[in-house]
């Protein structure tokens, strides 16, 4: 007996989307790992777990696991490929859904097909809820990394993240420096690290290196983090349209204290049955 699965993705960034409302579903990092090997198992960035909700104000609760078996707090992209599938299932009534997450709840509007809109709730900027070792906040830290001086940004969607500005994006050193900044020792719970190119106060061009993946062609809350970070910088104006090497995500964030609202695609690919006996 084959575990169902549906294949989906969000500008590139794939993942196997589980069904643990059905039934119970139990995930662990192995299992984890071999549904997202892109040989000898599926092959996606994320596994997605989706299941009745724990907490009044959510209709489900949805879990994240990286490709290297790592739960995680939130997914940006992910959520809104969760809400897709639910909304196709005919599981949501209209077109609202609230999902709780490990790092919060995210409200998730579905649009006119693909387009999909999400409320990912406040970012964080203390360091310490990051988390991000630091004496004190700062839009900007300094951060010593393959022993070269750099000036990053951090912040948290509910994962942490790391913004690293850069002037020529299509040459960043994105291979050599996000494993180096992703297993920084001042992120204790690592982190994702993006590198962002300003184009003007509306527009930004966006490459992550994704922990627990490597670089994937977008990552949502990454999309937010660095948005977040240009805002506090004075960089960028509130509304800013973000291109990742996947395609375009639209961030509006109104400052502190305000939900920081995404909106992009969302697709189906296939439908599946990993085959877990492999007798
Ligand atoms: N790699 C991330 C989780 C997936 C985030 C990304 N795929 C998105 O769309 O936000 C982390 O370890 O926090």
């Amino acid at each position: 007996m084959g575990l169902p699965f549906t294949k989906m993705q969000g500008l590139g960034n794939d993942f196997v989307v589980l069904d643990g409302i059905t039934r119970p579903l139990d995930v662990d990092a192995s299992l984890v790992r071999a549904l997202a090997d892109r040989r000898h198992g599926v092959g996606c960035d994320q596994v997605l777990l989706v299941e009745p909700s724990t907490r009044p104000g959510a209709d489900y609760r949805y879990r994240i696991w990286n490709a290297d078996g790592g739960e995680v707090e939130h997914c940006g992209n992910g959520v809104r490929c969760a809400a897709r599938l639910l909304h196709h299932k005919g599981l949501i009534d209209g077109a609202v859904v609230c999902f709780e997450t490990a790092g919060g709840l995210a409200r998730v509007e579905l649009l006119a097909p693909p387009r999909v809109a999400v409320d990912m709730g406040p970012a964080v900027l203390e360091p310490a809820r990051i988390p991000f070792d630091a004496p004190a906040r700062a839009p900007l830290y300094p951060l010593e990394v393959a022993g070269s001086d750099y000036a990053i940004g951090a912040a948290s969607m509910g994962n942490p993240h790391a913004v690293l500005p850069v002037t020529d994006l299509d040459n960043a050193p994105v291979a050599r420096l996000g494993p180096a900044i992703e297993a920084h020792p001042r992120f204790p719970a690592r982190c994702n690290a993006g590198f962002m190119q300003i184009i003007d106060r509306g527009h930004i061009r966006l490459r992550v290196y994704e922990r627990g993946v490597g670089e994937t062609p977008a990552c949502g809350t990454g999309a937010c983090a660095a948005v977040v970070v240009g805002v506090v910088n004075d960089w960028l104006d509130h509304r800013v349209r973000v291109d990742l090497p996947g395609g375009e995500l639209v961030i509006d964030w109104e400052g502190e204290g305000q939900s920081v609202m995404m909106t992009g695609p969302a697709e189906r690919v296939f439908e599946g049955s990993y085959l877990t006996d492999k007798a």
